[in-house]
């Protein structure tokens, strides 16, 4: 029996997950290319991974699996023969990397590491002129002669956002959205995800309900799971209107999916809340956190399946979000609460540090940063559980508890 997925709410306890520690990538990071690489200062790599194994560490003390996304991607080349070369072949034309020769002499570095996981990390980490040696031969380029401060030392960029598992595949009940990202320095990262939907012994026969060469954007931290028939996504600076479409005729025809209503939130569009779960996250049957600014000003749209079959029927709904959120979840009432507690000054600071984006192990028990003190002492006295990870160094990246995990198996509500 192969493990499959299984999440049908943000709350359910939590069985197994999947984490990427962060590792080289972060030494590849100059601070003039941070804005381009979506990066917000210099992290301190061993205390990252300190701040990273503690997370890992209370998620395990919960009982949860915790799955590391370099290992799903290495397992699944040490089980099928070829397609660490059909990835090889992709991660290379996908990679920017300038000249034939250059791509060639990259190549052969690569493929010189016979072990599949310091592969998989060496992928991920980037590679910079420093490391390889460039022949001074027919075929080689200028740029990757040439030390100059106006060309890059990075002869493939570093993917430092991969902490952030959330983002580049969003699991949806038994099924996934392998996305096309935002960004052109996120969307390598969904190719780790392709590999492990494609050929890991585990993830292989799951459903795709987006992929990776789609039309529009979209990514994870934009999708709630708030119960096996209700999805809810967000509209913001990293998915487009379109790509809910298309995810929603994915979703509603097909025979694996039991969504049959997805609720469409349309945020504003600026890097405090780049996606849905940096705005609110469910932290409990009838709890939210969110993110005050929002409050009143929401668009809010209902997508359920038309007649025929592809038909979408789309209605706006003109109602708060507590009425909105306490009918999607079947409860009487949620209580909203706010990030920094309503204090405006609190509420920004806080909400720069993710503190409204937090993960639930179970209904009422979540993780939450710890430099999110004022937010924190709030859930606290709300009655919440509070699991508390170290994060001086990961919240630099701007993304929380949530964004660092992808839940592959909650128990049902
Ligand atoms: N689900 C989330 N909120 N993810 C946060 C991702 C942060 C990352 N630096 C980016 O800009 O993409």
């Amino acid at each position: 029996m192969t493990k499959g997925l299984r999440v049908h709410s943000e709350i359910g306890a939590l069985k197994r997950v999947c984490l990427h520690r962060p590792g080289e990538e972060l030494l590849n990071l100059p601070p003039f290319e941070l804005e381009r690489l979506l990066f917000d200062d210099v992290p301190f790599l061993e205390v990252a991974q300190e701040e990273h194994d503690a997370f890992a560490q209370i998620l395990r003390d919960q009982g949860v699996e915790v799955l590391y996304l370099e290992k799903l991607v290495a397992e699944a080349f040490d089980a099928v023969p070829g397609a660490r070369d059909e990835f090889l072949d992709q991660y290379i034309a996908e990679a920017g990397i300038k000249g034939d020769c250059m791509r060639k002499v990259v190549r052969e570095k690569l493929e010189s590491i016979t072990d599949n996981l310091e592969f998989v990390m060496k992928t991920m980490a980037g590679l910079t002129k420093a490391e390889i040696e460039i022949p001074l031969s027919a075929g080689s380029t200028l740029n990757a002669l040439v030390n100059s401060e106006s060309e890059s030392d990075l002869i493939i960029d570093p993917m430092p956002n991969l902490y952030f598992t959330r983002d580049p595949f969003a699991v949806v009940g038994n099924g996934v959205c392998l996305n096309r990202m935002y960004s052109v320095t996120r969307n390598r990262e969904t190719l780790y995800g392709k590999y492990i939907f494609k050929y890991h012994p585990d993830y292989k026969d799951v459903s795709l309900y987006f992929r990776r060469d789609a039309a529009f954007h979209t990514e994870g931290g934009d999708v709630l799971n708030i119960n096996a028939k209700t999805l809810a996504v967000g509209i913001s600076q990293r998915t487009q209107a379109a790509a809910i479409d298309v995810m929603a005729q994915n979703i509603f025809w097909n025979s694996d999916s039991e969504v049959e209503r997805i609720l469409a939130f349309n945020i504003p569009n600026n890097r405090a809340m780049m996606h849905l779960d940096t705005v609110f996250t469910q932290i409990d049957h009838d709890k939210f956190t969110i993110h005050p600014a929002i409050m009143g000003t929401l668009q809010v749209f209902e997508l359920t399946p038309g007649k025929n079959s592809g038909d979408v029927n789309i209605t706006e709904l003109n109602d708060t979000l507590e009425h909105i959120l306490a009918n999607a979840t079947g409860q009487d009432q949620v209580k909203l609460i706010p990030c920094g507690g309503g204090d405006p000054i609190a509420a920004a600071r806080e909400q720069w540090n993710d503190g409204s984006n937090t993960l639930a192990v179970a209904p009422g028990k979540i993780c939450v940063y710890a430099r999110n003190t004022v937010t924190n002492d709030v859930l606290y006295k709300e009655g919440l559980e509070l699991l508390v990870c170290p994060s001086a160094e990961l919240s630099r990246g701007r993304g929380g508890p949530r964004c660092m995990s992808m839940p592959f198996e909650r128990e049902d509500i």
